[in-house]
C-alpha cells in the first residue's frame, strides 16, 4: 500500500544543523510575504499532479509519517568515518552526544592515542590535559589539511614546555637553503618546501601541553594531574587494534585495556582510540528509492544553484560536494563556514525559484576563506593557501617570527593566489583584496613581506 502523506509543505529542510538552520532563515527572511503553511495533499497534487508519482517527492521520518512537499533541501551533514565502527574503543567526536562519551571517558583514562592530521586532531592533542596523548600522524608534519609544513613548525613549540617569553623574530628561517632577506622573509619554491618536509622526517617528540579552550575545552583524564604529555608519531597509521586476548608485551608493568599497532611497529597501550580521521556526507537516509548523482567523495552532487540530480531537491553543508564550476581561488572544506554560506545560499536558491526570481552564484564562492584557532593562535587561510592544484607553478614568500606569527603568500605571474596567516597579522584583509583584484605584485618583490613597510597603506 503507497504511503499516506500526512501534510504537504512548500518547503521541507531536513538537518538542525547550522546549514538547515541557516538555510530554514533565509527562506523565511526572503519570502516573509510568502504562505510558508502546511496545505491539503490535495493542493499539491491538483497543482503538480506528477509529484505523487515520484518517490523522492515524500519523506518518510522515523516515527512512520510520510511528508510531501514541494521543494526539500537535505542538510543532514556528515558521519565520523571511524578506522572501524565494530570496536567500542575506537571514539569518533561529532556531535555533543559523542563529545560527552568522549569526555566520560576521557574522565578515567591515562594514556589515548589520536589518529588523525586534521580538524579535530590539532584541536584533541592541544586540548586534552592530565592524560598521556600519542598522537599518531599519516604524514610528515602536523595539520596537513590545513597548512603547509612550515606552519607545522611554527606552531609545533606550542604544544612545549619550554615556551620563550618573549618573541624572538628569526633572522634566518631553518628551512630554506635561500639566502634570507635582511628583516628575515624568504622565497622559496614548491620544490625547496618539498625538502624542508624531507628533512624534518621527525621520529617521537615527548612534549608537554598546557592551556584548554574551544569546545572540547577542559578535557581533563585521571593520570597526570599537572601535566599531560604528547607523543608525535609522525608517518604512521594504525596497523590494527590488538585483540584483548593478544598477549603484548608490558611496558614498564602498566596493564592496558587496549593495544594499537602502529604501521612504523611501535605498539602502543591505551584506553581508547580517538579516529579523527575525517567525514563522510551523511546521504545514507537519501538513497534508498532515488537516484542521486554522487561525487567522488560521496557526497549529494549540487550544482549552482545547490540543486541535487533529483528534482526539486537540493542540499546544502557537509552532505554535498560542489559540482558547479568552480572559481580558481575557491575549493570546498567541510566546514561551519561552508556549511553556514551554502545553508544561506541553498535558502536564497529556494526562495528563488519559488518566486520565478533569477539568482547568481553567490560572491562568497570566489575566494576560500577560514578564521579558525589553532594552538591558541588565530589562523587566517585564504585562497590557495596551499597551493592547491598549481603543481609547481607558484612560488612561496614566507615570513616568521617565532611565537608571534607565520606569513606565506602564495604567488603565481606575480599574482597572490593565496596565503596562511598565524598569529594576529593584521593582513587579512589587505591579503583578501589582492587575491581578489589580482594585482600583478612583481614590482614589491619580497617587500611584500617586509614588516617594515605598513601594507595596508601601500595598496590603499
Ligand atoms: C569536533 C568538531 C569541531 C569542529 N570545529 C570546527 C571549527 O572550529 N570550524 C569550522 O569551520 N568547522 C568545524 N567543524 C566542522 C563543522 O562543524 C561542520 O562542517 C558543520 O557543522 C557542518 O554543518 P552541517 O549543517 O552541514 O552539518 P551538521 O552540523 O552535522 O548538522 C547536520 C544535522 O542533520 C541532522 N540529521 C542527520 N541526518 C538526519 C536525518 N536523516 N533526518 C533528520 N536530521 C538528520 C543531524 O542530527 C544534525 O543536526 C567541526 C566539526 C567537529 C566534529
Ligand atoms: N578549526 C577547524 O576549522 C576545525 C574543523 N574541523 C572540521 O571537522 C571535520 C572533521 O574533522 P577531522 O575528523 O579532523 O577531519 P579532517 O578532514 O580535518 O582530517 C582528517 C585527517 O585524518 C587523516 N586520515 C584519514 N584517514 C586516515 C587513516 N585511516 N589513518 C590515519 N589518518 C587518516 C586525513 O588525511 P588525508 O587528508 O590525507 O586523507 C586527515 O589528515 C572536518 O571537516 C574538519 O575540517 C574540525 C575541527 C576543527
Amino acid at each position: 500500500m503507497a504511503d499516506k502523506k500526512d501534510k504537504i509543505f512548500s518547503f521541507v529542510v531536513v538537518g538542525g544543523g547550522i546549514a538547515g538552520v541557516t538555510c530554514v532563515e533565509q527562506v523565511s527572511k526572503t519570502l516573509e510575504e510568502f504562505d510558508v503553511k502546511e496545505r491539503p495533499s490535495s493542493f499539491l497534487e491538483e497543482k503538480f499532479p506528477s509529484l505523487t508519482v515520484i518517490h523522492s517527492a515524500t519523506l518518510k521520518t522515523a516515527d512512520g509519517h510520510v511528508y510531501g512537499y514541494e521543494k526539500l533541501c537535505i542538510c543532514s551533514g556528515g558521519r565520523p568515518k571511524l578506522l572501524t565502527h565494530d570496536n567500542p574503543n575506537v571514539l569518533g567526536i561529532r556531535d555533543t552526544d559523542s563529545a560527552q562519551e568522549f569526555q566520560k571517558r576521557l574522565a578515567k583514562a591515562k594514556r589515548i592515542v589520536v589518529v588523525g592530521n586534521g580538524g579535530i586532531a590539532l584541536e584533541l592533542v592541544y586540548e586534552v590535559e592530565g592524560c598521556e596523548v600519542v598522537w599518531a600522524v599519516k604524514d610528515k608534519a602536523i595539520g596537513n589539511s590545513f597548512f603547509d609544513a612550515g606552519a607545522a613548525q611554527f606552531l609545533i613549540p606550542a604544544l612545549g614546555t619550554n615556551k620563550p617569553e618573549r618573541a624572538v623574530p628569526c633572522k634566518r628561517s631553518r628551512y630554506t637553503t635561500e639566502e634570507p632577506a635582511p628583516w628575515g622573509t624568504q622565497v622559496f619554491t614548491a620544490g625547496l618546501c618539498h625538502t624542508f618536509m624531507e628533512k624534518h622526517n621527525a621520529t617521537v617528540v615527548v612534549l608537554q601541553r598546557q592551556a584548554a579552550r574551544s569546545a572540547l575545552i577542559g578535557m581533563k583524564g585521571s593520570f597526570y594531574k599537572e601535566q599531560s604529555r604528547v607523543l608525535l608519531e609522525y608517518e604512521c597509521e594504525v596497523e590494527r587494534i590488538l585483540p584483548l586476548e593478544e598477549p603484548v608485551q608490558p611496558e614498564s608493568g602498566d596493564s592496558w585495556p587496549l593495544h594499537v599497532q602502529l604501521t612504523n611497529g611501535k605498539t602502543f597501550g591505551c584506553d581508547f582510540v580517538v579516529s579523527a580521521t575525517g567525514v563522510v556526507p551523511n546521504t545514507e537516509p537519501f538513497l534508498h528509492g532515488n537516484t542521486f548523482a554522487l561525487a567522488d567523495d560521496g557526497g549529494l552532487q549540487v550544482n549552482d544553484h545547490m540543486m541535487t540530480s533529483e528534482p526539486d531537491v537540493y542540499a546544502a553543508g557537509d552532505v554535498c560536494t560542489a559540482c558547479w564550476e568552480r572559481s580558481p581561488l575557491w575549493h570546498q572544506m567541510r566546514l561551519w563556514t561552508q556549511a553556514r554560506q551554502m545553508g544561506w545560499y541553498a535558502g536564497r536558491c529556494l526562495a528563488a525559484q519559488a518566486l520565478s526570481e533569477p539568482i547568481e552564484l553567490d560572491f562568497c564562492f570566489e575566494l576560500f576563506t577560514h578564521i579558525t584557532k589553532f594552538f591558541n593562535y588565530k589562523v587566517v587561510l585564504l585562497g590557495k593557501f596551499n597551493a592547491q592544484g598549481l603543481g609547481s607553478d607558484h612560488e612561496l614568500l614566507v615570513r616568521c617570527t617565532k611565537d608571534r606569527e607565520y606569513v606565506k603568500v602564495v604567488l603565481s605571474g606575480g599574482r597572490m593566489l593565496g596565503a596562511v596567516l598565524i598569529g594576529e597579522t593584521d593582513l587579512e584583509e589587505t591579503f583578501e583584496n589582492l587575491i581578489l583584484n589580482q594585482m600583478d605584485l612583481t614590482p614589491y618583490g619580497e617587500d611584500l613581506l617586509n614588516p617594515n613597510i605598513d601594507i595596508e597603506d601601500y595598496f590603499d
